[in-house]
């Protein structure tokens, strides 16, 4: 069964680097980080359960309905996903952005752009976005949203609803629910073994020699 994502858990996650959960989650058999490309357009640091939304092209003019009503519906500390294969359109924009602050969405991972980037920054600096970069074009004529809280695939890999998201300046990364405890303990010992090598290059003077303790870089 899942664990219960508690608070604790959230704070824990909130103080370890992307870099250790992308390791962590490697140590466990699956790939968990997104692909560069996807990275923080409106910057900050982002943990929380990821609600799931499916974009795809479409050529009739109607709003991203399930979108919407994710950021409306979603418990608070939830992180918005949004595929829709690497669209070169704004899936979300300063009014998306009003209705996840007051909502207390945690922020968004988008595989597509962000729009109304200058707004947000100026308004929500709370709110942290993670995109393919900013574009001024709306989604709206061009992708509909087709699915809510379904797995979805974002830069390379899958998100189901539930996950947890991890995003800071390096990117995002994804750990399975039901490995987040597991996936806590590993990126701790990786940051503590990484804490005692930077300790031992700096006494030693010298790279190899710090390494050398746990053998990893
Ligand atoms: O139209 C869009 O793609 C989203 C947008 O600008 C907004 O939320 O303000
Ligand atoms: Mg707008």
């Amino acid at each position: 069964m899942t664990p219960v994502l508690t608070q604790e858990i959230i704070e824990a996650y909130r103080g370890l680097a992307t870099a250790s959960v992308a390791d962590a989650v490697e140590k466990t058999g699956e790939r968990g980080y997104m692909t560069g490309a996807i990275g923080p357009v409106l910057p900050g640091k982002l943990v929380g359960p990821a609600v799931t939304v499916l974009e795809e092209p479409c050529d009739t003019a109607e709003p991203p309905t399930l979108a919407l009503r994710a950021i409306d519906d979603s418990p608070a500390g939830s992180v918005l996903c949004i595929a829709a294969g690497a669209a070169d359109v704004a899936v979300f924009g300063g009014l998306m952005a009003a209705g996840a602050v007051v909502n207390g969405i945690a922020g968004a991972v988008l595989d597509a752009r962000v729009r109304d980037i200058e707004e947000i920054r100026r308004d929500y600096p709370q709110l942290p976005i993670y995109a393919r970069g900013g574009v001024p074009s709306t989604t709206v004529g061009r992708y509909r949203t087709v699915s809510l809280n379904e797995p979805v695939e974002l830069g390379g890999v899958v998100v189901a609803p539930g996950d947890l998201i991890v995003g800071d300046s390096d990117g995002v990364v994804r750990v399975s629910a039901a490995r987040i405890i597991e996936t806590l303990e590993i990126a701790q010992l990786i940051e503590k073994a990484e804490r005692e090598q930077t300790q031992l290059i700096h006494e030693s003077k010298s790279l190899l020699t710090g390494l050398a303790k746990h053998n990893r870089v």
